[in-house]
C-alpha cells in the first residue's frame, strides 16, 4: 500500500479545525505537521467564503494531507477609496461552511482535512508599521514589475504590491507545499507565480478553475453588493466574451476584430441601458478588454489557434438610481460601484462549442 495512503487511512482526523490569530501559533502547528510528515495545501481568502472559495479548499484537500486556510482582509491591497471598510466580513457564516466541509471530508479517506484557519489582525501582520495604502507611502513591500501596472493594477495602481506583499508574508509563515489561487483573479495567478519564481519560494503555485452561478456569472465576494437590477446586467461582461467566441471561431484572429466583437457587446447593453428609465436601469462603464498571451499576459495583435488567448475584463457597475419600493438592492443599498472581472481561456475548442471554462 502506498506510503501516503496509508497514513491517510490510520491518521486521526479532528473533527475541528484551530482558529489560529498569531504567527508563532500559525508555525507551532505546521512543525508539526512536518516533523509528522503531513503535506500542507494552503487556501488564502478574504473571507465571505462563496463556492468559489470551496472549490479551492476541495482541490487543496485532494492534494495534501492538511488544509489551511487564512481569512484576511488585507488593507494594503486597497486604494485609498476603495472598498477596505464595507469590505464583506462574514466569519459566523465562514465558520459554518468550513465545518460543513470538514464533515465532507472526514467521510473520505482520501482526503485531507483543514487543519487551522488563520486570521491574524493587522498588527500581527505588519508588525512594523501600520499598512499604507498610498501609493508613495513608506513601508516594507514586494513589486513585482511591469506585471502589476497593467489591466487590474492600472486601475488598482496599489493593488498588486498589496496582494505580493501579503502572500509573500502568508507563505513565510504557513510555508506550504502547495498553494491555492482562482483563476477569476487570473492576473494575480500570474503575479504569485512571477514572485514564487523570482523569490525562490519552495511552494507550487496551484490555479482552481473560476466557479461560475448556473447562468455563468463568476462567483465573488462582492456579488453581494449588486442588488437585482445590476446583477441581471452584469452578466454582460460574460456575454461580450462570447461573442468574442464566436467571431474567433468564425475564423476571425486580429485583435481589432476580437477586441471590437467584445467592445460591440459591452456598448450596445450599455445604450440599451441608458435609454431606460432611471427607476429601471442599471448603468455600468468598460474598465478593459484585454486579449492576451497565456504564458505572459502580455496583449496580442493576432491570436494563434495553437497558442490561443487569455480573454479578460473589467466593468464597473455604478450606483442604482432611484431605487424603487421594496426593491431588492443588495448590501449596502446598491449605493456604492461595484467593480467586477472575469476571464476565459480563447482557442479554437472551447469557442466551437461556446464553452465557459
Ligand atoms: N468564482 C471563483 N472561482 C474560483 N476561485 C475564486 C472565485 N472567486 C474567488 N476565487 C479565489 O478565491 C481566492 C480568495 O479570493 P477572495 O477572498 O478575494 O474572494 P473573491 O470572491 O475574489 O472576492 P472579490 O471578488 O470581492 O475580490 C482567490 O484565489 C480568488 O481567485
Ligand atoms: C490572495 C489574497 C487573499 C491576498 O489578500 C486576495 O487577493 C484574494 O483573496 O484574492
Ligand atoms: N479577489 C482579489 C481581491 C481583491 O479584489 O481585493
Amino acid at each position: 500500500m502506498p506510503r501516503q495512503l496509508f497514513r491517510r487511512i490510520v491518521s486521526y482526523k479532528p473533527k475541528h479545525f484551530a482558529k489560529v490569530t498569531t504567527v508563532p501559533e500559525l508555525r507551532h502547528l505546521r512543525r508539526k505537521a512536518l516533523l509528522a510528515q503531513r503535506s500542507v495545501g494552503f487556501v488564502p481568502t478574504m473571507g465571505a467564503l462563496h463556492q468559489g472559495h470551496l472549490a479551492l479548499i476541495r482541490q487543496a484537500a485532494k492534494e495534501n494531507d492538511q488544509v489551511y486556510v487564512s481569512i484576511y482582509v488585507n488593507p494594503t491591497q486597497f486604494g485609498v477609496n476603495e472598498d477596505l471598510s464595507s469590505y464583506p466580513r462574514t466569519w459566523p457564516e465562514d465558520r459554518v461552511k468550513l465545518q460543513a466541509l470538514i464533515a465532507e471530508f472526514s467521510t473520505n479517506n482520501q482526503l485531507g482535512q483543514i487543519a487551522a484557519v488563520f486570521m491574524p489582525s493587522t498588527k500581527e501582520m505588519y508588525p512594523s508599521a501600520p499598512p499604507t495604502s498610498e501609493i508613495d507611502g513608506q513601508g516594507s513591500f514586494v513589486t513585482i514589475t511591469p506585471l502589476s501596472a497593467r489591466l487590474e493594477g492600472a486601475s488598482r495602481p496599489v493593488f498588486f504590491r498589496g496582494v505580493a506583499t501579503v502572500c509573500m508574508k502568508l507563505l513565510n509563515i504557513v510555508q506550504p507545499e502547495r498553494v491555492y489561487f482562482g483563476q477569476k483573479d487570473i492576473q494575480q495567478t500570474f503575479v504569485v507565480k512571477r514572485m514564487v519564481q523570482d523569490f525562490h519560494l519552495d511552494t507550487e503555485v496551484r490555479v482552481g478553475s473560476t466557479v461560475r452561478e448556473a447562468d455563468g456569472l463568476a462567483m465573488s465576494s462582492r456579488n453581494v453588493y449588486l442588488g437585482e437590477r445590476r446583477r441581471a446586467v452584469a452578466l454582460v461582461l460574460l456575454n461580450s466574451f462570447k461573442e468574442v467566441q464566436q467571431v474567433f471561431a468564425r475564423g476571425a484572429r486580429k485583435r481589432r476584430y476580437l477586441y471590437n466583437a467584445a467592445m460591440d457587446k459591452l456598448l450596445s447593453v450599455q445604450k440599451q441601458q441608458e435609454a431606460l428609465p432611471k427607476g429601471k436601469r442599471a448603468l455600468f462603464e468598460v474598465d478593459y478588454i484585454s486579449i492576451a498571451d497565456p504564458d505572459t499576459l502580455d496583449e496580442l495583435e493576432e491570436v494563434t489557434v495553437e497558442r490561443g488567448a487569455i480573454l479578460s475584463g473589467a466593468i464597473k457597475m455604478l450606483p442604482i438610481e432611484d431605487s424603487q419600493e421594496g426593491e431588492e438592492t443588495g448590501l449596502g443599498g446598491g449605493k456604492s460601484t461595484v467593480r467586477l472581472i472575469d476571464n476565459i481561456r480563447l482557442d479554437l475548442l472551447s469557442a466551437k462549442v461556446g464553452y465557459i471554462p
